[in-house]
């Protein structure tokens, strides 16, 4: 990251047709590789219930690959909580959750700000945003009753943050779901919580000028000067991320040609694990020459 994300702007980024050409220069000209990937829409494709959302077996078997080389760091970057994302994703990555509102370190390593002691690594937890789960979790509660009438509409509870989600619901009353949902997190969240929308969700959050770009800064200060860091994501939380990356970094957008900040796209999840075999087969080498 530099001072150039300053200037950035959304523009449809480029299809990423030919990773070698692409992504190549980039990493012969690093010694490290953060590679910084989202969950849902850009590792699991995207599904009506959440819960049962799943990362394809050839997208595990790629992450596994490229953990388990020691010239690149694999971080799993996104909206859900921590704990959901432990119980899907098997290889050890560095999890950032809640958009950044906290991380587990499955290394001997502690992250910076706020930890605690875990069996199996560290989890760090934004300061300011865990004071306020207690707000969180009663907008959560008021939204359950006030949505309950709402064909399909669902709360899931993921304590530092919440997501209100109509993907199910008739197109008929998702105005009325969101503007209900809306109403709540006025009149509950007080100021203190914001609403951003997603792909077929409203989120609600603490007020804290904190988001995954922020967070995928922290993850590049603890690594070393030449790395470069590659980012992909599908969402607009996402875009967070994509807007601070510098020249030298690459982002990759999961999805249709729409704005972005990010350089390059490919069309979905499956499209990406192919740049992803790529980057298991060929980075290790490049970035050490
Ligand atoms: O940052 P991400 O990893 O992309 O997480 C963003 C949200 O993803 C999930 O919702 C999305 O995926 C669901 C399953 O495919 C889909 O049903 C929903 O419509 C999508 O918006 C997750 O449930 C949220 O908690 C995340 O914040």
């Amino acid at each position: 990251m530099t001072d150039s994300a300053a200037v950035r702007c959304q523009s449809v980024p480029r299809r990423l047709s030919n990773p070698t050409s692409r992504l190549g220069p980039t990493l012969e000209n690093a010694s490290h590789l953060l590679c910084c990937l989202d969950f849902d829409g850009t590792l699991a494709p995207i599904v009506d219930d959440p819960a049962t959302a799943v990362m394809p077996q050839a997208t595990e078997r790629v992450l596994d690959r490229l953990g388990s080389s020691r010239s690149i760091t694999v971080a799993i970057v996104s909206g859900r909580s921590v704990t959901d994302l432990r119980t899907r994703v098997g290889s050890p990555a560095i999890l950032v959750g809640n958009h950044g509102l906290e991380r587990f370190d499955p290394g001997p390593h502690p992250p910076n700000g706020q930890s605690e002691s875990n069996s199996a690594g560290r989890h760090a937890v934004h300061p300011i945003a865990a004071a306020a789960t207690p707000r969180i979790e009663t907008c959560s509660g008021v939204l359950e009753t006030v949505l309950d009438p709402i064909p399909n509409a669902t709360v899931e509870h993921k304590g530092l943050t919440g997501t209100v989600h109509d993907r199910t619901v008739p197109e008929s009353a998702v105005p009325v779901c969101r503007s209900l949902t809306r109403d709540v997190i006025e009149r509950v969240g007080d100021d203190r919580v914001v609403l951003t929308e997603g792909a077929r969700i409203l989120e609600f959050r603490p007020a804290i000028e904190w988001d995954k770009g922020d967070a995928v800064g922290v993850l590049e200060d603890g690594h070393p000067p030449g790395t470069v860091l590659l980012y992909c994501g599908d969402d607009t939380t996402d875009e967070d991320a994509f807007r601070v990356l510098s020249d030298d970094d690459v982002g990759i957008r999961v999805g249709d040609a729409t704005p972005s900040y990010a350089s390059f796209r490919v069309d979905s999840p499956q499209a990406l694990v192919g740049s992803l075999e790529w980057l298991a087969d060929h980075g290790p080498s490049l970035l050490a020459s």
